[in-house]
């Protein structure tokens, strides 16, 4: 049966939720699910703003027809050609074949890729802040290339003030019948999650996140209808502001994150020794991760949430331990900045992982590496706990 959401007297909501999906984009684990948003204006003229995944397009057909009625579809707003967004397109054209597909050149050219049918004959080409008077409400298209692909735009509604805001402003996480994040206790059960998502899907494009930020900031914004996840009516400053950190490459959050990669537990063993020395000299909070048990996409959000980064590896035939290698080059691929760093290495004959884990951290922008460091030497020996009190000292005394 249907399952529909009404956001505004003629706006609703006609998504819906997948859990069984293990990876989104087939490389995040997402345990938590995600939702797939597509709304429906019912003014003079219908229109759609974008569609969903093919996993939950079934249900989303049956609630488009459910709240169109009688009615045609006059217009498919295309902010975004990510399948997990385009899938049900054609079906949208098969269904209601005089449907105008509103969308730029780059839309166009996608749509015309992936599809078959009659693009053409069917396009109504907008380009930015062009708008398209429905009846009541007047919608205004703002161009976000590579938020997170090049051809994405968001729409903007003046009258409601909703901002239909295609990927940006997403989480994973499916709906539970709680559709708005302030009926949800959104920076507990959600915020990490939100984050895990900006930053490893758009973090690289920080950028252009802080071009729409600046864009959106001339624009009355009320509400905010994203792709994925719950859609925003109250406190939008605090979320907005959330994407003005992670875009910035700014520390959300004074903290430490220790990353280590250790193949008998030596290194392990020499990091909870810092960590509970971090913790005797004040520090709280303090997060750790073994690059071989938890996916990188989690450690990628902790580092772009916490001001200090500590990686600690295990020499790995002559090389990083490879872990910790793919993680450090997940970071630098996702443009990680502003950071201050500590280097651990372990090595039974021939220790080379911090030299480098050090080129690779040095290659980032504007990575303080603290010279404090320490080797070991298969096992950490008392005579290296100045060593270490040193680098406890670097570290807290830096935050
Ligand atoms: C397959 C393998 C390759 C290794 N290669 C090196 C190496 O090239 N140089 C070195 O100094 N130690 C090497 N080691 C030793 C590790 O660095 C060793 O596990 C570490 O010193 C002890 O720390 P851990 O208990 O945290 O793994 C290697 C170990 C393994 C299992």
């Amino acid at each position: 049966m249907y399952c529909v959401k009404n956001i505004t007297e003629d706006l609703y909501w006609i998504g819906g939720s997948d859990r069984r999906l293990a990876l989104f984009e087939n490389i995040y684990p997402i345990p938590n699910g995600v939702s797939y948003n597509a709304y429906v204006l019912m003014d003079e003229k219908t229109v759609l703003l974008d569609t969903v995944d093919s996993s939950i397009s079934e249900l989303f057909f049956e609630n488009l027809a459910h709240v169109l009625g009688e009615r045609n579809l006059d217009y498919l707003v295309i902010d975004h050609m990510e399948p997990d967004h385009c899938a049900a397109i054609s079906g949208v054209v098969f269904r209601y074949p005089d449907v105008k597909l509103v969308c730029n050149t780059k839309t166009a050219a996608m749509l015309k890729q992936f599809y078959s049918f009659d693009v053409d004959s069917r396009i109504l080409l907008v380009k930015e802040m062009d708008t398209l008077n429905t009846g009541k409400h007047t919608l205004t298209f703002v161009m976000a290339p590579m938020v997170h692909w090049p051809e994405t735009m968001v729409t903007f509604d003046s009258v409601t003030g909703a901002l239909f805001s295609a990927d940006a402003f997403g989480t994973f996480g499916a709906l539970s019948g709680n559709l708005y994040a302030d009926e949800m206790n959104f920076e507990k059960d959600w915020l990490d999650d939100a984050r895990r998502y900006l930053t490893n899907i758009v973090g690289k494009y920080g950028p252009q996140v802080q071009a729409l930020l600046k864009k959106a900031s001339a624009l009355d914004i009320r509400m905010i209808c994203p792709l994925h996840g719950p859609v925003w009516r109250e406190n939008l400053g605090w979320f907005i502001d959330k994407y003005k950190a992670w875009s910035s490459y700014t520390p959300e959050d004074s903290a430490v994150m220790i990353a280590y990669g250790s193949i008998y537990g030596n290194t392990e063993n020499a990091v909870n020794v810092l960590a509970s020395r971090l913790a005797d000299a004040g520090v709280k909070n303090i997060a750790m991760y073994d690059v071989s048990v938890t996916d990188s996409s989690y450690i990628l959000s902790e580092a772009f949430r916490c001001s200090h980064l500590v990686f600690a590896s295990s020499t790995y035939n002559g090389g990083i331990f490879t872990p910790m290698e793919t993680l450090l080059l997940e970071l630098k691929a996702h443009n990680l900045q502003n950071r201050t760093v500590a280097v651990i290495e372990n090595g039974t004959w021939a220790p080379a992982a911090g030299r480098q884990m050090k080129e690779i951290i040095s290659s980032m922008k504007n990575m303080t590496i603290l010279s404090e460091e320490l080797t070991i030497r298969s096992a950490l020996k008392e005579e290296q706990l100045p060593q270490m009190e040193a680098l406890v000292k670097a570290i807290a005394g830096s935050m």
